[in-house]
């Protein structure tokens, strides 16, 4: 036996005493191998996004600036870039290497691999080609892209990559930052949950701890706001609002559209109430919506973003409820109030976590049974006209700044 194999054979076997299965544990010591293939050269990053030209950037998030790459092999990538300023930054960075790495799902974005170069720390990942929701959900001249079949095919793949986090990756993950802009779309506009961040990696059998608060306004669940305290249940909060916001084409964050609701949750709630739950309807997805499924997706909305997290469903329950035909579900109780806490110490020039909604009248008419949010367009329909009106008025849309 060369001496190689002899090296390779002694360290398998403690894998081996371990497992009834000596196959599976080459395996695993090939994955184990592969994952040390996953450090990057700096050379390469920077050949790959032309020394990090400013016409390759995709963005600028709390970790600092997103590049847009091409590998030598082809392999599109996206490369993210820690911003030496902040120390913060630099732990949640390499808590979401380290996360990543264990982490494998079609709706959770994939690390391809990481670099450490001097100060610089730098995570690569595959390229994903829509870039983020919010660019498509929050522009009045892109949202029509996303059809209510395609929305309603987000909304389950968030809720499957979520349900992965919170049960099924090695660890319980906590993402703590779900929203628009952390969810990618490739090009079949497949869900990817991205930017961990902000998770946390939880023991097994842990499930409740006291931590410092980290989020987005508008996302945040009031118990972890007000009292610092993370489950799973405020990933469920994020969740919910996530899921109203994709049926309204509302930001939760700057919503304004009635004097009478504090936030969308409250408009979605009271409307839901008075059996109107169809008004927060976008207009852009009125010719494709299936009102019976809209109206299914807004009371799992409104159960996720329950005031009492303990009422609020897990995403087990929630996928559960997602993949059966509508039926019964339970009564959601009144929505609490999203946090506002202002989330990073660090500078965060060129931010795009934030998008105003000014100049925009409400249009909305009264008379008839749904009337459907105007986000991009002035609109009511009836129920039988819900599904095969199609017209935009092109003068209604609202300005949004980007
Ligand atoms: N893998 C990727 N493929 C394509 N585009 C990406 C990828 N990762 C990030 N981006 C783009 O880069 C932008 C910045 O991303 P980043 O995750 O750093 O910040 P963010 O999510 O916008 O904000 P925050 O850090 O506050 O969560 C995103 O808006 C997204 O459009």
């Amino acid at each position: 036996m060369s001496k190689t194999k002899n090296f390779f054979q002694n360290l398998i076997k403690p894998f081996r005493s371990n497992s009834s299965n000596g196959g599976e544990n080459e395996e695993d010591l090939e994955k184990i191998a592969q994952k040390e293939q996953k450090n990057f050269l700096f050379e390469t990053l920077v050949a790959a996004t032309k020394d990090f030209h400013p016409h390759h950037k995709l963005g600028e998030g709390g970790f600092g600036p997103v590049y847009r790459g091409k590998l030598d092999d082809g392999r599109e990538i996206a490369v993210k870039k820690l911003s030496q300023y902040s120390n913060q930054g630099k732990k949640e960075f390499e808590n979401e290497a380290k996360l990543l790495a264990r982490v494998q799902h079609r709706n959770v974005v994939n690390l391809l691999g990481y670099c450490i170069h001097g100060n610089e720390k730098l995570l690569v990942y595959e390229y994903v080609a829509n870039q983020s929701l919010d660019k498509f959900l929050f522009k009045s001249n892109r949202n029509v892209e996303l059809d209510w079949k395609r929305r309603y095919e987000i909304i389950t793949g968030i809720a499957r990559g979520l349900l992965y986090l919170h049960e099924d990756s090695h660890n319980r993950i906590i993402h703590r930052d779900i929203k628009a802009s952390n969810i990618l779309l490739d090009d079949k506009w497949v869900p990817k949950i991205a930017d961990f961040g902000m998770a946390r990696l939880f023991p097994e059998g842990e499930s409740n701890v006291n931590t410092r608060v980290a989020g987005t306004n508008g996302y945040m669940a009031p118990e972890y706001v007000m009292h610092g305290q993370l489950s799973v249940k405020a990933d469920v909060f994020s969740f919910g609002v996530l899921v109203l916001e994709l049926i309204s084409g509302q930001k939760n964050s700057s919503f304004n559209l009635n004097l009478d609701a504090q936030n969308l949750l409250d408009w979605a709630y009271k409307l839901y109430k008075k059996g109107k739950g169809l008004e927060i309807m976008d207009a852009a997805i009125v010719p494709s919506a299936s009102p019976e499924q809209v109206s299914f997706c807004i009371q799992i909305g409104l159960l996720c973003v329950q005031s009492d997290p303990k009422s609020r469903p897990d995403m087990h329950r929630v996928v559960i409820m997602l993949s059966k035909k509508p039926g019964h579900l339970d009564e959601p109780m009144r929505p609490g109030i999203a946090g506002n806490r202002y989330r990073r110490s660090g500078p965060r020039p060129g931010s795009s976590s934030t998008a105003g909604a000014s100049g925009f009248s409400d249009s909305r008419t009264s008379e008839s049974t749904f009337n459907i949010n105007t986000n991009t367009a002035s609109a009511s329909a009836s129920a039988s006209t819900l599904a095969s009106s199609s017209k935009s008025d092109p003068h209604g849309k609202r300005p949004m700044k980007s």
